[in-house]
């Protein structure tokens, strides 16, 4: 499934490429809004809370038809949240850096351009359209891509989330230099979640490191799950575009994430 992705992602990207030139990217990158602080944002007393805008998926089509992301992102930043995601791939997700640019302008936590990036072109883009963060998917990338990718993506300011879904690859990301690191519970081939790959891999990363657990967040039970497996923060999707009040559910993630009580990362 990731290489079908890549392939799609790949040939809209030349595309993109092709009508827009580097130097014009990186005049648009020097115009773009003040880049916020993506580590220092997920390094709070409580469990971080990354929510996703997300219209459809690979593993459950169309979720949410989402008319207004901007919209959508302010209510999740009133819920509390710690950080947005924007997914801009669009022929999976549904989504584009125009959902992106209308995001950054609406809120004023950090964002995060979630997709499949494999070159510095959409690093550049990515800083051009407001983003703060950017997704690194180490199953996506040979290690010196990853290396030179976490380089340049911090050499322009952003922060890299680097996505493992084992231990192996959790490896290669502490070994490339990974300060902020996401652990993938859905499998990239079958596409199921596994909510116990947080916990396996969680170990293998130090404490030192921002810890995300990635995937499969129904609500406050699984946050807790994952704060007492060691999680910093959770990125969540599917359940905050599915439901019906998506200000409260962040709200209720975010009051259980700061539950004295809970042993997360960091404490
Ligand atoms: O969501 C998918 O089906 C998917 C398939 C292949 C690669 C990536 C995929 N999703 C991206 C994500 O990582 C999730 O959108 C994100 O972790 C939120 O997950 P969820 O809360 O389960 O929607």
């Amino acid at each position: 499934m990731l290489d079908e992705i890549i392939d799609g992602v790949r040939a809209d990207l030349a595309e993109r490429q092709a009508r827009v030139s580097l130097d014009e990217l990186k005049e648009r990158a020097a115009a773009a809004p003040q880049v916020r602080d993506g580590y220092a944002a997920l390094r709070g007393d409580g469990v971080g809370v990354i929510c996703e805008v997300k219209r459809s998926s690979p593993s459950k089509g169309a979720l949410a038809a989402i008319a207004d992301p901007a919209g959508l992102a302010a209510d999740y930043e009133a819920g509390g949240a710690s950080v947005i995601s924007v997914l801009t791939e669009q022929r999976r997700f549904g989504g584009s850096l125009a959902d992106l640019e209308a995001v950054r302008a609406k809120v004023d936590i950090p964002v995060l351009r979630k997709d499949f990036i494999v070159t510095a072109y959409q690093l550049w883009e990515a800083r051009a359209y407001g983003a703060d963060l950017a997704l690194l998917i180490v199953a996506a990338l040979d290690q010196p891509a990853l290396v030179s990718l976490i380089e340049r993506a911090e050499s322009i300011g952003l922060t890299p989330l680097v996505e493992v879904h084992d231990e192996e690859e959790a490896e290669r990301a502490l070994e490339a230099g990974a300060r902020v690191i996401g652990v993938n519970a859905r499998n990239l081939k079958t596409l199921k979640v596994d909510r116990d790959t947080f916990e396996r891999v969680a170990p293998e990363i130090p404490a030192d490191r921002v810890r995300i657990a990635e995937s499969g967040v129904r609500g406050p039970h699984d946050l807790i799950a994952y704060a007492n497996a060691g999680a910093d923060a959770v990125l969540v999707g599917e359940s905050l575009v599915t439901g019906r009040d998506p200000k409260a559910a962040v709200a209720d993630l975010v009051a259980a994430g700061a539950h004295p009580a809970l042993r997360h990362g960091r404490s």
